[in-house]
């Protein structure tokens, strides 16, 4: 029969591509796998096996900085573990690099071993679910055509940033964006170089934009795009003006026609205080209204007003 012993578990446990270490009831480490040990050495910490035997691991998460909530979490969970409070606790962190991401899941279980309490803590990386979960994400929020937001994602968005603007008392500007004879393009050259024409409306709109988490960009429904932002007003009437004359020059590439029509949109911007409104879509409609005037004066054109004006005139 084989002999099972010390060494031949610690061989199992160093194949073991999970970061496994021991702690008993005091929090000292007891034992340390292989890829723990390397993890210890990419992380700059280059301690050998018998280095790590007693090294206790609570004071280790205690030196962790202030802001570092993940330390804090893990030492509830261990001291919760240790006295018999909870069956099982696991944690999701980031552990970032310059050069890399990386998530890890860390999980505890308790072991009893010659009547003493151990904890079996184990690190195992899940950067790869995490960055195919961000993917979906990712592609779930985007409209296909247009590679705008979709608008589900922008509703979530702005539910998220309205208590956050109402409480900081922040302006922010709501502009609405729809493209002018839109049916007539459609039915004149067909839905598909109607959607080129959205296509290329989002690549547009998109390469004007500065990336900035005060820019949220959607596709609001058909063709009508909404653009949100807590930017100035002077820097937003700009952008918007900018894109209505980029589009209204625009060439659009489509192997659908050779006699490519004009394209032009018409857009509809207020600057609005969020103590003046119950939610978001009453700022909405108001630039739905502002869009609707554009529409009135001949299209292709932006009607915008700030909020000066605008409680000036209610
Ligand atoms: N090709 C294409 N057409 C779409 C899409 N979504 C909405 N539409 C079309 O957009 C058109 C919108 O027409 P209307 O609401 O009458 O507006 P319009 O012709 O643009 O007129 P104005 O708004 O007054 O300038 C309809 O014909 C819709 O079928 C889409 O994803 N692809």
């Amino acid at each position: 029969m084989d002999i099972v012993d010390y060494d031949f578990l610690n061989a199992a446990f160093d194949t073991l591509s999970d970061n496994i270490c021991i702690i008993n009831a005091s929090g000292d480490i007891v034992y340390v796998n292989a890829s723990w040990i390397q993890f210890g050495c990419d992380n700059e910490l280059v301690l050998e096996r018998s280095h790590w035997i007693g090294v206790n691991y609570l004071d280790a998460c205690h030196d962790a900085p202030q802001e570092d909530l993940v330390s804090k979490r893990i030492i509830e969970g261990i001291e919760q573990m240790l006295a018999g409070k909870v069956e099982y606790f696991e944690c999701e962190y980031p552990c970032h690099s310059p050069e890399e991401k990386l998530w890890f899941i860390v999980s505890l279980k308790r072991m009893y071993f010659a009547k003493r309490c151990y904890l079996v803590i184990s690190h195992h990386n899940i950067t790869r679910r995490k960055l195919a979960e961000d993917e979906v994400k990712r592609l779930a929020n985007t409209d296909f055509l247009t590679g705008a937001l979709t608008r589900a994602a922008f509703d979530r968005h702005a539910n998220s940033v309205w208590d956050q603007i109402c409480h900081l008392s922040k302006k922010f500007c709501i502009a609405m964006l729809d493209v002018d004879d839109f049916k007539s393009i459609n039915d004149n050259y067909g839905h598909i170089f109607g959607d080129d024409c959205l296509r290329h409306i989002g690549v547009v709109i998109k390469s004007i934009l500065p990336a900035s988490n005060e820019i949220v960009f959607a596709r609001y429904g058909g063709e009508e795009f909404i653009l949100y932002t807590t930017r100035p007003f002077s820097e937003t009437r700009l952008l918007v003006e900018q894109i209505r004359q980029r589009l209204s020059s625009a060439v659009i590439d489509s192997e659908q026609v050779d006699d490519i029509p004009e394209l032009s949109v018409s857009i509809g911007l207020v600057e609005l205080k969020p103590c003046d409104y119950d939610n978001l879509n009453q700022a909405i409609d108001l630039a739905d209204h502002f869009l609707y005037q554009a529409k009135k004066q001949g299209k292709n054109c932006v009607i915008s007003v700030d909020c000066k004006t605008l409680s000036a005139s209610q």
